[in-house]
């Protein structure tokens, strides 16, 4: 067991969890969220998605969002960017860092972004490249880490094969995406064994979903193999557009919950996150899906 002493996480939340939401989020309530965030104690915030407003209409005001956030010292805020297109509008507003996103099963990266994994990393590689001569920092997914909606198992020679990939062109790191949440600790262990044998395990994020319930347990299994990035999701928000019935990412309430009783430290206020989960859950109408956020309000109003 080497637990970490120290965790990154990565919100997702105003991202990965908003940009499945059918009804039209305000850029204003995206920007409260954020501060709420920001004022939780988050450093690595995901904001938005520079993609096609036909493909995903709810991250159509990218631009709105990136020239809203405030800039406080050691804050991030990061946007997807699949191709030069999204790369040319993220710079355009002075984005600090983008994310450039495959997957490891072909089915999926076709749904998602339209082509194949290897021109998939042929759009990247100038993405990356002209990122970095703009001096911005480029972070990497891998999507179906565990499984995938269309192909079902993956195996983790082909996650690790793609992570390689795209760790070789230049992205510092590469979260690891349970997109529809169908992993267990054993397949976990087994998918960061293969990738972590050619990515280092400092240079890895793990980015999981819900749906089963079996996303806690599977960072713990991370956790104990080195793993010291992860990526959550406020109030537990979120799906993936091209994953149908692919719940929330793991909720950030519930990570530093777990991870405090680790001992293990993240600088997050968790009470200031709740605070954070019921809004955005009272915005979108709907209650959280962080148990410890429902914990946590259903003690404060006794
Ligand atoms: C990648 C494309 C754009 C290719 O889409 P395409 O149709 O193959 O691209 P195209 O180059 O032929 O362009 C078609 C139209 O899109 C426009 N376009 C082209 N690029 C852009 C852009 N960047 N921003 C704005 N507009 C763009 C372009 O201008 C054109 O407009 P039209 O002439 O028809 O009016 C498309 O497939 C797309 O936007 N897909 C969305 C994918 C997405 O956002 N998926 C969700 C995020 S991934 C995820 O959630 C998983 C993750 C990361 O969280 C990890 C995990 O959980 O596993």
């Amino acid at each position: 067991m080497r637990l970490p002493k120290q965790v990154r996480i990565v919100e997702v939340g105003p991202r990965d969890g908003l940009q499945n939401e059918p009804q039209p989020i305000s850029t204003a309530d995206k920007l409260q969220l954020i501060d709420y965030l920001v004022d939780a104690g988050l450093t690595s915030i995901e904001a938005a998605s520079f993609v096609s407003p036909k493909w995903v209409p709810q991250m159509g005001d990218a631009t709105e969002v990136m020239q809203g956030v405030r800039a406080h010292a050691g804050v991030t805020y990061s946007a997807l960017t699949p191709n030069i297109k999204g790369l040319q509008a993220a710079l355009a507003v002075g984005v600090q860092e983008v994310a450039v996103f495959g997957a490891a099963s072909e089915s999926f990266t076709q749904k998602n972004i339209n082509c194949s994994i290897s021109e998939s990393l042929e759009r990247f590689a100038p993405v990356v490249s002209q990122a970095q001569a703009a001096g911005v920092k480029v972070r990497a997914y891998v999507s179906c880490v565990m499984g995938c909606p269309y192909e079902g198992e993956i195996a983790p020679a082909k996650v690790a094969e793609v992570s390689d990939l795209l760790y070789q062109m230049g992205c510092y790191e590469v979260s690891l995406g349970d997109t529809v949440g169908v992993g267990t600790p054993y397949k976990t262990q087994a998918m960061l064994e293969a990738v972590s044998a050619r990515v280092p395990m400092d240079k890895l994020a793990a980015h999981f979903h819900d749906t089963y319930g079996q996303a806690l347990v599977n960072l713990y299994a991370a956790l104990n193999m080195g793993v010291a990035v992860i990526d959550a999701s406020v109030a537990g928000l979120g799906g993936c557009p091209y994953a149908k019935g692919a719940a929330g990412n793991v909720a950030t309430e519930d990570v530093v919950y777990l991870l405090q009783g680790l001992g293990i430290e993240t600088g997050i206020d968790l009470a200031k996150l709740s605070t954070a989960g019921a809004f955005i859950s009272q915005v979108i109408g709907r209650s959280s899906r962080s148990k410890v956020g429902l914990a946590l309000a259903a003690s404060a109003a006794h």
